[in-house]
C-alpha cells in the first residue's frame, strides 16, 4: 500500500494521493478526520486555541467539517486570491466535505494532487487549459435542492421594465400590463339598436298597463305606423326626434333617433304601403298576436355605456394580454391606443457541441444530392459516426415562443474555448436571457461554466441541482458593460418593445440531454422569464396542482427527486379528480418522454415504488384533457 505524502507550504496543506482510485480512496479515508485540524493549524492557529473548544466553530466557519456555508470574506486567514478578472465569485458556495477539492476555502488551503494551488485562477471551475488529466474529478459546485436553486434565480432576476406598447395584434399578445387600464369612452358611445327593425316610441306608462314590477311600461303596439326616417349603422347627421305614433327604419348597431324607446324586429312587421316612388316604405304594420309579449321600453336597445362605462377599470396591472383576443379587443374598444406593459425579455437559444448537427444542414459536397444535379433539391446532411441532430434548439425555441417570448436562434457553438466564448459574447449582446444546452457536466469538453466564469467574468450561482433529470443545470449572470439602448432592428426586439437591457444577462446552462434540457427550461428558465415579463408572483412558473392520483405504480430514484414526465387527465376511473400516467422511459436522453406530456410529476427520492392511487404534486406544462394515458 502506498503512503500518502503530506506537508505544509506557506498556509497550504499539501497531500499527494496515489494514482489508483482504490489507493486514493483508502489513503484519503485515513487522513480525512485529521484534515480539519490540519487546515486550521496550517492557517496559523496555535494548538492551544484549537483545543480550547473553538475548534467546532472554526471548522464550521471553514466549511470543512459540517458542510456549512463558506463565507470567504468573513473567514480570517482566508488565503486564496482571485483571478485577474477582479470579479468576485464563488463565495456563496457551500461545500460538503466530499465535494470540496483543492480550492483553498477557509483557513489554509487543502490541495489535492489534481489541482494546482498557485495558478491564481478561478477556484471553482476547470481551467480548460489544464486538459483532461488535471480537471476536477468531482464537481466543485455544491448540489442545491430545487427550492434553493429557484431561490437563487429569484434573487438574481432583475425587476421588470416598464415600456409603452402600441395596442395591436402583432406586438401586444403575451405582454403583461404595467398599469390599470381605465375606459376613456363609453361603449357604446351612443344609443344603438341591437336588431334590424323599426325604432318606436312606446306610449307613456299608464296605471292600467303598468307592469307588475312597475319597472317599465309596455304596450302591444299593434297597428299601422308611418316610416318617418331611416337610420343605418353609419355615422350621420343629427336625426329628427321620433314621436309617438311614428316609426324609423333602423339597422343593427345604428343610432336611435332621439325619443325612440324601443326597437321592433323586422320579422314582427309587414309592409303596408309604399311611397310614391314605389321603392320606399311608407307605412308598416306592427304585428302582435294575441298573447304575444308586448313591446317593452328599452327593448332591443344598447344604452350609452351599457357595455363599458367611461371611467371603469377594464384591465388591471399584472393581467396578461392573451392571444385569445379578449384583452386586445377590450383595449381597442375603449380607445386605448397605447398601454404601459412590461418589456418581454428576448430569449436566445444556443446549442453547444462538436457532434451537434443542424437539422436543416444540407448534404456536404462529397455526399452529393438527391437529384444528382447540383444546387437544387439538395438533400439533408447524413449523420457521420458520432454526430447527433440538434433537437434541443428547435424544442426550446418553440417552448419559449409558445410562452409568448421573443426568441433568437443562436445556432450551434463548437466545443472549443475560443469558439464558445465568441458565441457567448455575441449572444449576450443580442438577448436578455441566454439559454444554452450541453457542456455543463464533468467532461473535459464541458466548457460552459469555465467560459462563463473565466472568460466572461460571470458568476455561476449554481452548477448542480439535486434532481432527475437536470443534475448539472447551471445558472449564471454575466455583466455586460456596453449596454446600448435596444433598437428594434430585429424581429425579436420589435416584439419585445423598446427599452433598455439590464446590464446583467441571465444565462441558463441547461444539460445537453434532450429531456433534461426541456424539463429544466420549464422548471428554471420559465420563472425568470415570467418575472422579467412582469408576471405577478402567484403566476410565476408552471402552475402546481397538488394531489394528483397515480394511475399506476411509479418507481422512485434512490438518489435524486424526480420530475417525471406524465400525462395528467381528468380521471375517468375511480376517484374523479386528476390522475397521472407516465409517458414511459424517463432516461434523460429520451426526448420522446416529453411527447404528449402535459405535466411534470414531483416524485420524491426513495427506495420503493409509489403505488397506484397515491397522490403527488404535478407541475402543469400543458392543457389537461379528459381520460387516460396518451396513446
Ligand atoms: N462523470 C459524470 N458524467 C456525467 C454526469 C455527472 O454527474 N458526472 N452527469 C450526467 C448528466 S445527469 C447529464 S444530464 C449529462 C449532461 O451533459 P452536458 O450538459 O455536459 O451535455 P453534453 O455532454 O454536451 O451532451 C450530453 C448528451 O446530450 C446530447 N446533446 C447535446 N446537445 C444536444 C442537442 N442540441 N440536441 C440533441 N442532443 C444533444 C449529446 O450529444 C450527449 O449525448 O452529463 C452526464 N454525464
Ligand atoms: O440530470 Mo441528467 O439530466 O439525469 O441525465
Ligand atoms: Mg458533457
Amino acid at each position: 500500500m502506498s503512503r500518502p505524502v503530506a506537508g505544509v507550504r506557506n498556509k497550504s496543506v499539501v497531500i499527494t494521493l496515489p494514482g489508483s482510485p482504490k489507493g486514493a480512496r483508502e489513503n484519503l479515508q485515513a487522513v480525512l478526520k485529521t484534515l480539519p485540524h490540519a487546515c486550521l493549524q496550517a492557517a496559523g492557529l496555535d494548538s492551544r486555541t484549537l483545543h480550547a473548544g473553538g475548534i467546532k466553530k472554526l471548522e464550521a466557519e471553514a466549511g470543512i467539517a459540517s458542510g456549512g456555508s463558506v463565507s470567504g470574506s468573513s473567514s480570517g486567514g482566508h488565503s486564496h486570491s482571485h483571478h485577474s478578472h477582479g470579479h468576485s465569485h464563488g463565495h456563496d458556495h457551500s461545500h460538503k466535505y466530499g465535494h470540496s477539492h483543492g480550492h483553498g476555502h477557509g483557513h489554509g488551503n487543502l490541495v489535492r494532487h489534481t489541482a494546482p494551488s498557485s495558478s491564481g485562477s478561478n477556484p471553482l471551475s476547470n481551467d480548460p487549459k489544464l486538459g483532461p488529466s488535471r480537471r476536477n474529478r468531482e464537481s466543485p459546485y455544491p448540489m442545491l435542492s430545487v427550492e434553493e436553486a429557484l431561490e437563487k434565480i429569484r434573487q438574481h432576476t432583475p425587476a421588470p421594465q416598464v415600456v409603452v406598447s402600441k395596442v395591436d395584434s402583432s406586438s401586444l399578445p403575451g405582454a403583461v400590463l404595467a398599469e390599470d387600464v381605465v375606459a376613456r369612452e363609453n361603449v357604446p358611445a351612443f344609443r344603438a339598436s341591437i336588431v334590424d327593425g323599426y325604432a318606436v316610441v312606446v306610449p307613456k306608462k299608464t296605471k292600467d298597463n303598468n307592469d307588475e314590477d312597475g319597472s317599465s311600461s309596455n304596450s302591444s303596439m299593434r297597428g299601422v305606423y308611418p316610416v318617418v326616417s331611416v337610420s343605418h349603422a353609419a355615422p350621420g347627421e343629427a336625426m329628427e326626434p321620433l314621436r309617438e305614433g311614428q316609426v324609423a327604419r333602423i339597422t343593427t348597431g345604428a343610432p336611435l333617433p332621439p325619443g325612440a324607446t324601443s326597437v321592433v324586429m323586422v320579422e314582427d312587421t309587414v309592409l303596408r304601403t309604399l311611397a310614391d316612388d314605389g321603392k320606399e316604405e311608407k307605412e308598416i304594420e306592427i304585428l302582435a298576436d294575441e298573447g304575444a309579449p308586448p313591446v317593452r321600453e328599452g327593448e332591443n336597445i344598447r344604452e350609452v355605456g351599457s357595455d363599458i362605462r367611461a371611467g371603469e377599470t377594464v384591465l388591471r396591472r399584472g393581467e396578461r394580454v392573451s392571444a385569445v383576443g379578449g384583452e386586445i379587443g377590450l383595449l381597442a374598444a375603449v380607445g386605448a391606443a397605447e398601454v404601459r406593459t412590461y418589456r418581454r425579455p428576448v430569449v436566445g437559444v444556443l446549442s453547444t457541441g462538436d457532434e451537434i448537427v443542424d437539422l436543416h444542414a444540407p448534404a456536404t459536397d462529397d455526399e452529393g444530392d438527391s437529384t444528382g444535379e447540383k444546387g437544387q433539391g439538395r438533400k439533408q446532411r447524413t449523420l457521420r459516426p458520432g454526430e447527433v441532430r440538434d433537437s434541443n434548439r428547435p424544442a426550446l425555441l418553440a417552448a419559449a415562443a409558445e410562452r409568448g417570448f421573443p426568441t433568437v436562434d443562436l445556432g450551434i457553438a463548437a466545443d472549443k474555448p475560443g469558439a464558445l466564448e465568441a458565441a457567448l459574447r455575441d449572444a449576450l449582446r443580442r438577448v436578455d436571457v441566454l439559454i444554452t444546452t450541453g457542456g455543463v457536466s464533468m467532461g473535459e469538453l464541458d466548457l460552459l461554466k469555465p467560459t462563463v466564469e473565466r472568460a466572461l467574468g460571470g458568476t455561476v450561482h449554481f452548477g448542480r441541482v439535486a434532481m432527475k433529470p437536470g443534475k448539472p443545470t447551471t445558472f449564471a449572470t454575466v455583466p455586460v458593460k456596453d449596454v446600448v439602448p435596444v433598437t428594434s432592428t430585429t424581429e425579436a426586439e420589435a416584439e419585445a418593445g423598446p427599452g433598455t437591457r439590464r446590464s446583467d444577462r441571465l444565462v441558463f446552462g441547461l444539460p445537453g440531454n434532450p429531456a433534461s434540457a426541456l424539463v429544466t427550461f420549464h422548471l428554471f428558465a420559465l420563472p425568470a422569464l415570467h418575472r422579467l415579463a412582469g408576471y405577478p408572483e402567484p403566476r410565476v412558473g408552471l402552475p402546481r396542482v397538488p394531489g394528483v392520483a397515480l394511475a399506476h405504480d411509479f418507481a422512485l430514484d434512490r438518489a435524486r427527486p424526480e420530475l417525471h414526465r406524465a400525462v395528467v387527465s381528468v380521471s375517468v376511473s375511480v376517484s374523479g379528480g386528476l390522475e397521472a400516467s407516465s409517458t414511459g422511459g424517463q432516461r434523460s436522453s429520451r426526448v420522446g418522454s416529453l411527447r404528449g406530456a402535459n405535466a411534470l410529476l414531483c416524485l420524491p427520492r426513495g427506495e420503493g415504488p409509489l403505488r397506484k392511487g397515491e397522490r403527488v404534486d404535478a407541475l402543469l406544462m400543458g392543457e389537461i384533457g379528459v381520460g387516460g394515458a396518451h396513446s
